[in-house]
């Protein structure tokens, strides 16, 4: 069985932990993604022990925010750890995105657009000029422009950047909740099968499958859930 379009968000205080995770969901998933507190407290050996024998897709998430320079040089270090995907902030603006590009050719650059843990009243209050909405495509128009090949984005506003960057750009999206779980920090959610129906490429979820006593079943529950509502 093909494995479902998800990247189970590795969000572990310890990489034994991580690495058993990521061993559980590999079949059921395409991608696994290693964040911010894995990466920081284990650095670069940190992807091979998630990708293990099986060779899974790791995703780098490390939302970049620098002046270009830097980010092309922090790009330049992870890329030859040759993650299938690289987090950026698109805040960053054009010429850091485009360094992140050219710094990783190998690797498909993703622009963050709003977090999804930021609510409508948010934005005012960190100076982006909202609604969500048109605030997440604005950020994604200029992110394609800029060379990425994969956006971040909301479930609430997948259907709109479709339409907005064409069927050549990788859609990814987290604040992914089944029915009935916890929305907990996140702000902007919709079920597994509304974002794919919506238009994501890739689905992040993170506790909702490693909060489970069993994060292998979970994750296969989700993934049987959408082969039974593709259309
Ligand atoms: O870039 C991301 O992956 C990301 C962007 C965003 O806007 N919101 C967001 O939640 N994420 C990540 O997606 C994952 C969501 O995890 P859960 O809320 O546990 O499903 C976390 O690892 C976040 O760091």
């Amino acid at each position: 069985m093909t494995p479902a379009p998800i990247a189970v968000a590795l969000d572990a205080p310890d990489l034994e932990t991580a690495a058993r995770w990521a061993g559980l969901v590999t079949p059921h998933v395409s991608t696994v993604k290693v964040g911010l507190e894995l990466y920081l407290r284990y650095g670069p050996d940190v992807i091979a022990s998630v990708r293990g024998a099986s060779g899974v897709q790791v995703f780098l998430d490390l939302k970049l925010h620098d002046i270009p320079n830097t980010v092309s040089g922090a790009a330049k270090a992870v890329a030859r750890l040759r993650p299938a995907i690289l987090t950026v902030h698109a805040a960053g603006g054009p010429a850091m995105i485009r360094a992140a590009v050219e710094a990783a050719p190998h690797t498909q650059i993703a622009a963050v657009t709003v977090l999804t843990s930021l609510a409508e009243e948010d934005l005012g209050r960190i100076g982006l000029a909202g609604p969500a909405g048109e605030a997440v495509r604005r950020l994604a128009a200029m992110s394609v422009e800029a060379g990425a090949t994969a956006l971040v984005c909301s479930p609430h506003e997948v259907s709109a950047v479709r339409a907005e960057v064409g069927t050549g750009i990788t859609l990814i999206t987290p604040g992914v909740r089944p029915i009935g779980a916890d929305s907990q920090d996140q702000a902007r959610v919709a079920t597994p099968e509304q974002a794919l129906a919506d238009g994501a490429d890739l689905l992040v979820i993170g506790r909702p499958i490693t909060g489970s006593p069993d994060p292998g079943a979970a994750a296969a529950a989700i993934a049987a859930s959408l082969r039974r509502n593709q259309p």
